[in-house]
């Protein structure tokens, strides 16, 4: 059986459990479930600290994992990302008290909070910057408040954290982050791993598209093709007027709005919109 980890609590695992539902697996009922077993498509859900899952992937002890990349890189383990999914998108940034630090040079000999300890240590690192790095558990904003450290390096979201605390970000990020799809790089399952990276991937297509379909007249087809030239191609029919045709393609949902504004200044009609409820392309 394939062994996946989820993450069993935190920002990550509501999406994840959503996302793992459309794709056809069995879900926990519980949140004390912690391991869940799926026989229809041979696969153990292992429900684990999303800050936990990137060890378990790179030791090899569960197949793959969903995580965010933030706590993957952090992790420094030997895990490769095999997809983005789509949600938990934060970024990773450093933030002090405004008017102490002007530039990231300047955290030089300071001390910087943080709970991914790994991620701050490389990229220091890597800028040739010596810094005392304060691992901290959780709501590290506060560290500076307390006095703990100087300079603090976590994820922002909406920002909303930081302002509360009289904070502001400086540099830019260290790291875009979201959630993705992970697997360790020894020989494993891989056609067990491809067939859940398939349904995710099927899953992220159906919430990325929508089926548009609409008439158009036939003398200009090509001109509201160029409008929704679909994946690999729309479907042109014949209608019973054939001075018709009948169009269906698959366009981004975002914008789907001014695509249909375009189509009907064009002279398509009957123009509507449905959800793609799961696909595999
Ligand atoms: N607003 C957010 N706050 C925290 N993490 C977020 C946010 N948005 C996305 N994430 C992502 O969620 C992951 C961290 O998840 P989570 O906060 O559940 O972990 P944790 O901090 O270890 O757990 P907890 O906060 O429950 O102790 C990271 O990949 C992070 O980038
Ligand atoms: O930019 P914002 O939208 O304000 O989101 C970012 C905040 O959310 C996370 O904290 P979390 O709730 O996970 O608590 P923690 O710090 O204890 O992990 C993160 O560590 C930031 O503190
Ligand atoms: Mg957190």
């Amino acid at each position: 059986m394939l062994k996946i980890a989820v993450p069993n609590k935190g920002s990550l695992s509501e999406s994840t459990i959503e996302m793992l539902r459309e794709a056809g697996y069995r879900t926990r009922r519980e949140p004390k479930e912690l391991i869940v077993t799926d026989p229809d498509n041979e696969v153990e859900f292992f429900y684990l600290r999303p800050r936990d899952i990137a060890v378990y992937v790179g030791s090899g002890t569960v197949d793959a994992g969903i995580t965010g990349r933030d706590l993957l890189l952090d992790a420094g383990v030997e895990a490769i990302e095999l997809m983005t999914l789509g949600f938990g998108r934060s970024t990773f940034r450093y933030a002090a008290k405004p008017g102490l630090v002007a530039s990231v040079a300047d955290i030089e000999g300071k001390r910087v909070a943080t709970s991914y300890p790994g991620l701050v240590r490389k990229d220091l690192a890597d800028r040739g910057i010596s810094a005392d790095v304060v691992r901290l558990d959780g709501a590290v904003e506060t560290a500076i408040t307390l006095g703990v450290a100087d300079v603090i390096a976590d994820v922002v979201e909406t920002g909303t954290t930081l302002r509360n605390q009289g904070l502001e970000v400086f540099g830019d990020p260290i790291l875009h982050s979201e959630a993705v799809l992970i697997k360790g790089n020894r020989p494993g399952p891989e056609q067990a791993v491809d067939v859940l990276e398939r349904r995710l991937m099927g899953v992220r297509t159906a919430r990325t598209y929508v089926m548009l379909d609409y008439d158009c007249p036939r003398h200009l087809v090509d001109r509201a093709t160029e409008l929704t030239p679909g994946l690999e191609s729309p479907t042109v029919s014949p209608l019973q007027d054939e001075e018709w045709v009948a169009v269906r393609a698959m366009v981004p949902r975002y914008g789907r709005n001014r695509v249909m504004d375009q189509l009907y200044d064009l002279g398509a009609r009957a123009i509507l919109v449905t959800d793609i409820a799961a696909c595999r392309l």
